[in-house]
């Protein structure tokens, strides 16, 4: 599992290990860790040109000590210092290791700030060394300047790209864009929920021996989709694997029906049911010959193109008393499952309506939304997006990071919903099923693109072949 934790938890933790250790030895770690990651996106140090971006906090420091192991390795490596209050052991240690340290009043940021010059190539790394956790956005204006002296060279933030919300993941004003970020001792929210997570590029973690509380938020890795999926066991029969139903789709909208349907028919439960008008009834059989009609399930699927049914097939869903996905056009019915064991699975637009917010709004603070929605309904909710969100109270985020922007296609929310049916129909609970759905869904998304379009069948097809590839 990959873990990110707040800025409180992580001063906690290193309270207690600097208690432990000498004085230092914790800096000395991250800066190390930082080096080596510049080393090795620099193929190298020698004859490199590195430039580091220098802050008032330990953040800064790091920054400086990581300069001082490249200046070592035969990089030349200048500094430029963005406050009077720079680490000064860091400063004396990159002294001595030979690189140059520029002190305020800066050249080329003031000279930047007048727009009197362009922008300087001839470094290879910048190092972002601005803030750090304890950093609150936007950048000031003399780092902002600093940044746009030397717009275009590839940058690595340390512990976070500079100037963005750490906890949130929101953004507030000008903020370092990284190509790649060294994270310390666990991932920070920042790195995973968008719109920040767009800006931290590839996240490298450094472990510095950090001893950790439950995070905040969580992105399920293979072995943990794994350890977590419906493998069936060798007496396994249809009835013990689970039944998934699915109400979705109208006359006006066959094609949500069959691609709910489709979603729900990836194999992990043991039967689908599928409920609708009787025209459309035949069109998802003929697609999906194993689909049966009306009876017992252990969970349903409700609302994607149900349009003015939506209502109705939720009532009749609930009466069944089983877990439920409510997708689509059943959203706007989500207070009849207030506390009900569900998944809500609204994408930006539809969580606004539900909450009577902007979408812009849920766009920019998703996290904030999210965990909003999953308090006022009292259940499980899935926000869907580039990193589709999962929150249950009480519990972790869960985030996911598979998937990619050719996802973004009509209907593959309706797959979605499918899956994650199966999965509560197969016995996961609603925060598990809907954060191991949102995981198949993007992997399969990646494995039936290769790199090209994909239409929301193909990713419904895909789906099989994702699982075969998990561990065992
Ligand atoms: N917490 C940990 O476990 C560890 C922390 N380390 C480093 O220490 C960093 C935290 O250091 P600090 O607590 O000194 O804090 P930071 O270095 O993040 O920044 C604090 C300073 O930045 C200034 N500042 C705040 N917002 C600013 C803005 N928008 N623009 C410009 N300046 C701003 C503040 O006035 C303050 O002086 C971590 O991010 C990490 O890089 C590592 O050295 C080792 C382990
Ligand atoms: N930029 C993106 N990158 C990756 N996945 C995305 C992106 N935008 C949307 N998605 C995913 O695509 C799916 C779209 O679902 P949805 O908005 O319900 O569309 P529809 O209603 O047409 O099915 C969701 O699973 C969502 O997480
Ligand atoms: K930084």
């Amino acid at each position: 599992m990959l873990r990110a934790h707040t800025v409180e938890q992580v001063r906690a933790a290193e309270a207690t290990l600097l208690a432990a250790l000498p004085e230092g030895a914790l800096m000395q770690r991250a800066a190390h860790g930082l080096a080596y990651a510049v080393l090795d996106l620099l193929g190298g140090g020698y004859g490199r040109r590195v430039l580091l971006l220098v802050g008032s906090g330990d953040n800064g420091g790091d920054a400086l000590y990581a300069g001082a192991v490249l200046a070592r390795r035969g990089a030349y490596v200048e500094a430029w210092l963005l406050s009077d209050r720079a680490h000064q052991d860091g400063v004396a240690a990159l002294r001595e290791a030979g690189g140059r340290v520029i002190d305020p009043p800066l050249v080329e940021v003031r000279r930047a700030q007048r727009g009197a010059s362009k922008p300087r190539r001839d470094f290879d790394v910048v190092v972002d060394g601005i803030v750090g956790i304890g950093g609150r956005p936007p950048l000031r204006p003399d780092a902002a300047a600093a940044l746009d002296a030397v717009a275009g060279v590839p940058v690595v933030a340390v512990d976070i790209p500079s100037g963005v919300d750490v906890d949130t993941g929101e953004l507030a004003g000008s903020h370092v864009t990284a190509d790649v970020t060294v994270t310390f001792g666990t991932h920070k929210v920042a790195q995973l929920v968008d719109p920040a997570a767009q800006h931290s590029g590839v996240v490298h973690l450094v472990d510095i021996g950090l001893d950790l509380p439950e995070p905040a938020l969580e992105a399920l890795q293979p072995a943990d989709v794994a350890a977590l999926l419906p493998w069936p066991d060798p007496q396994a029969h249809k009835y013990t694997r689970g039944v998934v139903g699915v109400r979705a789709g109208s006359a006006t909208y066959p094609g949500a029906a069959l691609l709910s349907v489709a979603g729900a028919d990836c194999g992990l439960a043991g039967m689908v049911r599928y409920v609708g008008d009787p025209a459309v009834v035949d069109r998802v059989r003929e697609a999906h010959p194993d689909v049966v009609g009306d009876g017992r399930v252990q969970a349903w699927v409700v609302g994607s193109g149900s349009d003015s049914g939506a209502e109705e097939a939720l009532q009749a869903a609930l009466a069944d008393e089983v877990p439920l996905v409510v997708d689509a056009d059943a959203l706007e019915f989500a207070d009849l499952v207030t506390g009900l064991p569900a998944v809500l699975t609204p994408h930006a637009g539809e969580l606004a309506t539900m909450l009577g917010e902007d979408r812009v709004d849920v766009e920019a603070r998703p996290l904030h939304h999210v965990r909003a929605a999953a308090d006022v309904y009292g259940t499980t909710v899935l926000l869907k997006g580039r990193h589709s969100l999962v929150a249950e109270p009480g519990r972790p985020v869960r985030v996911t990071t598979t998937g990619i922007p050719w996802l973004a296609t009509a209907g593959a929310g309706d797959v979605l919903g499918g899956v994650i049916g199966a999965l509560l129909a197969a016995g996961l609970t609603p925060y598990d099923a809907a954060s191991v759905g949102s995981w198949l869904h993007g992997a399969a998304a990646t494995l039936a693109s290769r790199g090209g379009p994909i239409v929301a069948t193909d990713v419904a097809r895909a789906l099989p072949g994702v699982i075969a590839t998990l561990p065992a």
